[in-house]
């Protein structure tokens, strides 16, 4: 039985490369469809609906280049596209040319089932919409197409004329549509009230029922669980959540709801694996900055924070944690800051290689330094490198590389106001004095080349670190420029990335300080000898 086959009979079908690109700042290039449809396919989603050829020239170019350059091994692609207009043969309408030209074996109708989006939007009547239902499925089935239909404003519809609305249903079905997807177009169901709709439905046709939700009212995944559960068997949705307004249904965590709480495999176990790894290269290419918070997928889906948690998990990392991470290819994360206790400074410390389960004086000295230092300002949770570096100065073997002797770090304007930023530091390394300079288009960038010539003839392999993120953080607002700041800054040596925390009233003092830790930590990185 072929992949495919095996998830007929219930089955995901993303709509990532249509309607999660109706969303507000989403944009993709030919390319990037391609690119998300083989992470899609990867995944293991049965059906990829790839756009609306015929109305946006770049969805035509995709199904035109999916011929040749996509070799999907789970999936099969589908057109989106529109019923005919209303008073024309659907044989005879451009856009129903342009869905069949696709080439995509499977055609996904947009239709309206709503009394009064058919008298406003469409200006026809409901009789004639009833036709354009019918005349386009009857046609694209002729022409060899499976065809699903999206009922638009399903739920609402059913509100205002059931009756009308199961019309539609039965129409699309009758003319020969495989699956008829209930879609709560505006997004404002909640998940008991569409239950009882879906189970209506199921009563009153023998239509296989599919499911389009979006998130307007925040429960477009257990919306779509609860049709599932009243007996809809096509779940739609997108990666990430990407979509018009609010989003869609996020797939990734339909999928592992319904695999790993519901017992429904719809995907490969190795592709459910993957989850984590692929949400992140979607976002790659959307070029939309992952969520953290994301359930399943996020960085920190699995993250624990509070002492209590730790020292819980420490036990057993179930009792705070509802599935095993690896099953969607996530990991479990300790953070160390103001909120942690011995427990999270010991499973922090075995997650970076140091085993303090036998050393309780450490244990607490560490969590108070910890806590005394983030009640300054300071925060470690995001500053791993420099947790580790203080870790290692209270087990006594600090990661000492070099000693700062002094650093100075100005901006000047020039006459013809150009700004220029110079910094000197003078270090004391393998027994010598040396003092360097450095420029740089702002003071903290001139002290960090200021450092690194310092140090270049004693550690070359600092060549390679490059500072790939700065964030500076104002911590308390009611003193201007006399206020706390933060510093977080993210080094990177081409493959590895690390992150350090510098605090102080003054922005360039907080700035060195996290500088120094990343310098210091990409020594350590790089295997160099302590002093
Ligand atoms: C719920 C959803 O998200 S469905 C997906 C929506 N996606 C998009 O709209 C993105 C792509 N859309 C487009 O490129 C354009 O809107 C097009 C090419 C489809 C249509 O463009 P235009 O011909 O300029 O029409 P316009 O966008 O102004 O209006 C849509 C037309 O489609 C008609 N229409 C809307 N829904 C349907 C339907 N289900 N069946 C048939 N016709 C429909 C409307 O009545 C309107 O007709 P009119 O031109 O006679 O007024
Ligand atoms: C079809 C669709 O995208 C919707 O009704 O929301």
């Amino acid at each position: 039985m072929s992949v495919n086959a095996e998830y007929e009979s219930f089955h995901v079908y993303d709509t990532t490369l249509r309607d999660g690109t109706q969303q507000e700042g989403l944009s993709l290039a030919v390319a990037d469809k391609l690119a998300i449809a083989r992470h899609l396919d990867a995944l293991g989603v049965g059906f990829i609906e790839g756009g609306w050829p015929g109305a946006v020239p770049k969805d035509t170019e995709f199904f035109r280049r999916a011929r040749t350059e996509l070799d999907l091994k789970h999936a099969q692609l589908a057109a989106f596209g529109a019923t005919r207009r209303a008073g024309a043969k659907a044989a005879d309408d451009p856009q129903v040319a342009a869905l069949r030209e696709s080439g995509a074996p499977i055609v996904t109708l947009v239709a309206k089932s709503h009394v009064r989006h058919v008298e406003l939007a469409l200006r026809t009547t409901l009789s004639e919409n009833l036709a354009m239902i019918r005349d386009t499925v009857a046609h694209l089935r002729a022409e060899g197409r499976r065809v699903f239909l999206d009922a638009e404003h399903f739920f609402d519809g059913y509100r205002a004329d059931a009756a009308y609305a199961l019309e539609c249903l039965r129409a699309a079905a009758e003319a020969g549509a495989d699956v008829v997807v209930l879609c709560d177009t505006n997004g404002g169901m909640l998940p008991a009230q569409l239950a009882d709709i879906v189970h209506e439905v199921r009563e009153a046709t023998a239509a296989r029922i599919g499911i389009h939700t979006h998130d307007d009212a925040s429960c477009a995944v257990a919306n779509a669980l609860a049709a599932v559960d009243a007996g809809a068997t096509h779940v739609q949705g997108t990666a990430n959540g990407y979509g018009e307004r609010s989003g869609n249904a996020n797939l990734f965590s339909v999928v592992a709801n319904l695999q790993l709480k519901l017992g429904r495999e719809v995907v490969p176990p190795a592709g459910l694996a993957e989850m984590t790894r692929i949400a992140h290269a979607v976002s790659e290419v959307t070029n939309l900055a992952p969520n953290p918070q994301q359930p399943y997928v996020g960085v920190s889906a699995f993250a624990h924070k509070a002492g209590l948690h730790a020292s819980a998990v420490r036990v057993d990392p179930d009792l705070y944690q509802h599935i095993d991470p690896k099953l969607v290819g996530n990991d479990m994360r300790m953070l160390v800051s103001e909120m942690a206790g011995r427990a999270s400074v010991e499973l922090k410390g075995r997650e970076l290689g140091f085993d303090l389960s036998a050393d309780p004086a450490t244990l607490s000295r560490v969590t108070n330094r910890v806590k005394e230092l983030e009640a300054v300002g300071y925060s470690f949770e995001a500053a791993d490198a420099s947790f580790e570096l203080l870790l290692r100065g209270e087990l006594g073997t600090p990661a000492r590389f070099f000693d700062v002797l002094s650093w100075r770090s100005f901006a000047e304007q020039l006459a013809d106001g150009a700004i220029v930023n110079q910094a000197t530091v003078k270090v004391r390394v393998k027994g010598e004095e040396v003092l360097a300079a450095g420029e740089g288009n702002g003071p903290v960038n001139a002290l960090d080349n200021a450092l690194r010539a310092a140090l270049a003839a004693a550690y070359p392999a600092l060549a390679g670190l490059e500072l790939v993120d700065y964030k500076v953080r104002i911590l308390t607002g009611d003193h201007g420029t006399a206020s706390r700041t933060r510093v977080l800054i993210i080094t990177s040596d081409g493959g590895a990335e690390w992150s350090t925390v510098g605090v102080g009233e003054n922005v360039i003092a907080a700035s060195w300080q996290a500088l120094v830790d990343a310098v210091t930590y990409g020594l350590l990185a790089k295997g160099e000898t302590i002093l």
